[in-house]
């Protein structure tokens, strides 16, 4: 699939009452006249594995409230040079994934392909939605445009309340990608199911051979360890997904971590992974203490995908626009 399928959206007009005026989409880029390369073609390098920090991005919207594909260029930039974060992970919880049309997430998904070419090492697509033709959609989707992997969330208004019936959704799903490296997205606090991941994660590659790893956003470092000790080969990725305790998880031997805040404080997670890495725990610790500071304070005021829309515009300067309802727009709150 090339590019031909993205429509070129408005450029954003001023960013919301509270946060800095939005610097200038760039000029358009010229869409390419050959497709991006599918998976699996001979002059694709070999997969990197997936490690560090991956960014769960935040779509733009215009004030109007529509996608804002023109400043994805300048966000892959803002990631790579600013963040040293060369991962991301579009359309997820802070993507606002759910909230947005079939066609606007293929749109996101082919210009994270298109500006990240040759920048990103890593574009994880998430599509999963409420039904499956729609996830296969999107699989089929993801597949065509070449995405790096997908991610599919368990479905959260009829649940699949034992783990066949939840491997069973995602089986459908993986296999309409049947190249694409595959993550179950777990993240019970949203979806309210709680099937525990290391009971999944028995016979899994029978049932889906491209199963590559887990997004672990759950608290229970319990379930979390125990996946990482029954993968003793290493060749599951477990990245997690509650920044305010990456420590944590990693000191149980998460590989990875996929969030929000490492859109703006990727930086200095990295400088944590690296502590952690060298070893130096308690420079690790003060890292996470910071992190743990800045969170503990807005989680006060209320924290989500409204506000991480506003700091970003705020740290970065790229107008990220207002959520869609039902979400409101942070910095209009008084
Ligand atoms: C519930 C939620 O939004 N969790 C975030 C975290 O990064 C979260 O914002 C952070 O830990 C602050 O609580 C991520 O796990 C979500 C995520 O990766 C995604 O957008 O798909």
């Amino acid at each position: 699939m090339g590019r031909a399928g993205c429509t070129g959206l408005a450029v954003p007009g001023s960013a919301a009452a509270a946060v800095p005026a939005p610097v200038p989409a760039p000029a358009r880029l010229a869409v390419p006249t050959a497709p991006l390369e599918p998976r699996g073609s001979s002059s694709m390098t070999p997969r990197k594995k997936l490690k560090g920090l991956v960014a769960a991005t935040i779509t733009p919207m215009t004030p109007d409230g529509k996608i804002n594909l023109p400043v994805i260029g300048q966000y892959v930039d803002y990631l790579v040079n600013e963040q040293n974060v060369k991962n991301v992970f579009v359309n997820g919880t802070t993507g606002e994934g759910l909230s947005l049309s079939i066609q606007e997430r293929k749109q996101l998904a082919e210009e994270w392909m298109y500006q990240g070419k040759d920048k990103l090492d890593h574009v994880i697509i998430h599509v999963g939605a409420l039904n499956l033709p729609e996830c296969q959609e999107l699989a089929r989707h993801a597949a065509a445009i070449g995405a790096g992997g997908i991610a599919v969330i368990a479905p959260f208004f009829f649940k699949p309340t034992n783990k066949d019936e939840l491997v069973a959704f995602l089986q459908k799903v993986a296999s309409e990608a049947p190249e694409v490296p595959f993550y179950y997205y777990h993240i019970p606090p949203l979806t309210g199911v709680k099937i525990r991941v290391e009971e999944l994660l028995d016979g899994i590659k029978a049932q889906i051979p491209t199963f590559q790893g887990v997004k672990f956003s759950d608290t229970d470092l319990l379930d979390l360890a125990q996946c990482i000790n029954k993968n003793k080969t290493g060749e599951f990725e477990f990245l997690y997904g509650v920044d305010e305790q990456l420590l944590g998880a990693l000191a149980v031997g998460a590989n990875g971590a996929v969030g929000s805040t490492y859109n703006y404080l990727g930086r200095q997670t990295n400088l944590m992974l690296q502590a952690f890495a060298k070893p130096d725990f308690a420079l690790a610790q003060q890292y996470q203490f910071l992190t743990g500071e800045f969170l503990n304070f807005v989680i006060k005021l209320g924290f989500g995908v409204a506000q991480t829309k506003a700091v970003m515009t705020f740290v970065s300067g790229i107008p990220m626009g207002p959520p869609r309802l039902p979400l409101v727009d942070a910095s209009r709150q008084k």
